[in-house]
């Protein structure tokens, strides 16, 4: 028997997918003890199952996943797949001064462990372009989100309107480029340079001219949202108009938006895959579709 396997942060995405797959849904209940301990409860034995679980705020979560898995193979499960739209630990992908952990690759490895194949939504994987190299020996596949963003964008009049699709680095240009041409506009990709968690500026290819065009900032994850707020000042110190964004992982916390507004940014959307007041744009079609033929 295949099922579905959800939690409890995350019941509406996981209760999409189940409608899209036909895949009967299994809800975890999660007790946490008074000591920070997390049990575990699930009363379901599947030869396979597809537990949906975004992995921001990780660390708990992940424990709780290996038990999880753990069980579930004591039960006989044969094959266990991980939709996690989010992905944790991609960021710390090299040792970026001596004696740092790579944990990305460590992640990798544990995760690798536990289940047979991995689904994840635009992983945070700037010099570790593959995510085969994450997972080796696993089936594995990084989805993007970009021309659903666009598709959002499309729907709110962005061709029309003639709107400008920013990405803040190189590495955003996949994004960039799946957004602008779902949305039927133009795109630009920027110049990042971060210098610390909290001190970042980006800038644009020289001669761009923003002027009286509304702009609309794509990335992968806003978190604390400098990238974004410098974005926007830029935009706007080269004649943009009004400033939107979106994202596919919104990590930031809702107070935050106090500050985007300050910084002239009229909203902000995102995927579904982690759950936020901003969630707009639905992952559950594109998850389905890879889950048919991984
Ligand atoms: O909202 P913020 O706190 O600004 O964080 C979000 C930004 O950080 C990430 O890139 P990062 O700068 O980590 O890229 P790197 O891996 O290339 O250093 C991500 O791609 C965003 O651009």
């Amino acid at each position: 028997m295949d099922i579905l396997i959800g939690f409890p942060e995350g019941a509406a995405l996981a209760g999409n997918l189940a409608a899209r797959t036909g895949l009967p849904l299994h809800q975890v209940s999660l007790h946490r003890f008074p000591d920070g301990e997390s049990l575990v409860r699930l009363e379901a034995a599947p030869e396979r199952a597809v537990i949906v679980r975004s992995l921001d705020q990780p660390n708990a979560k992940l424990v709780e996943l290996q038990f999880l898995a753990g069980a579930l193979r004591e039960r006989g499960a044969k094959e266990l797949t991980l939709v996690a739209p989010y992905l944790a630990y991609m960021r710390q992908d090299m040792e970026f001064r001596p004696g740092e952990v790579v944990s990305q690759r460590i992640m990798g490895r544990w995760l690798g462990g536990l289940f047979d194949r991995i689904v994840t939504v635009d992983p945070h994987l700037h010099r570790t372009h593959d995510l085969g190299e994450v997972f080796p020996g696993g089936r594995s596949a990084a989805l993007t989100a970009g021309p659903l963003l666009g598709a959002w964008a499309r729907a709110q009049g962005a061709a029309d309107q003639g709107w400008i699709v920013l990405g803040p680095d190189e590495e955003s240009d996949h994004l960039v480029e799946g957004a602008a041409s779902a949305a039927g506009v133009q795109g630009i990709v920027g110049l990042k340079v971060r210098r610390g968690d909290h001190d970042v500026s980006v800038g644009l290819p020289a001669g761009t001219n923003l002027t009286g065009r509304t702009i609309l900032f794509v990335d992968d994850i806003i978190s604390s949202g400098g990238t974004l707020i410098d974005a926007a000042k830029v935009a706007y110190a080269h004649g943009a108009a009004r400033v939107l964004a979106a994202t596919v992982h919104a990590v930031f916390p809702m107070e935050r938006l106090e500050a985007f507004k300050a910084a002239g940014i009229d909203s902000v959307v995102s995927a579904d895959g982690i759950p936020h007041p901003t969630n707009a744009i639905g992952l559950s079609d594109l998850i389905a579709d890879c889950l048919a033929v991984l």
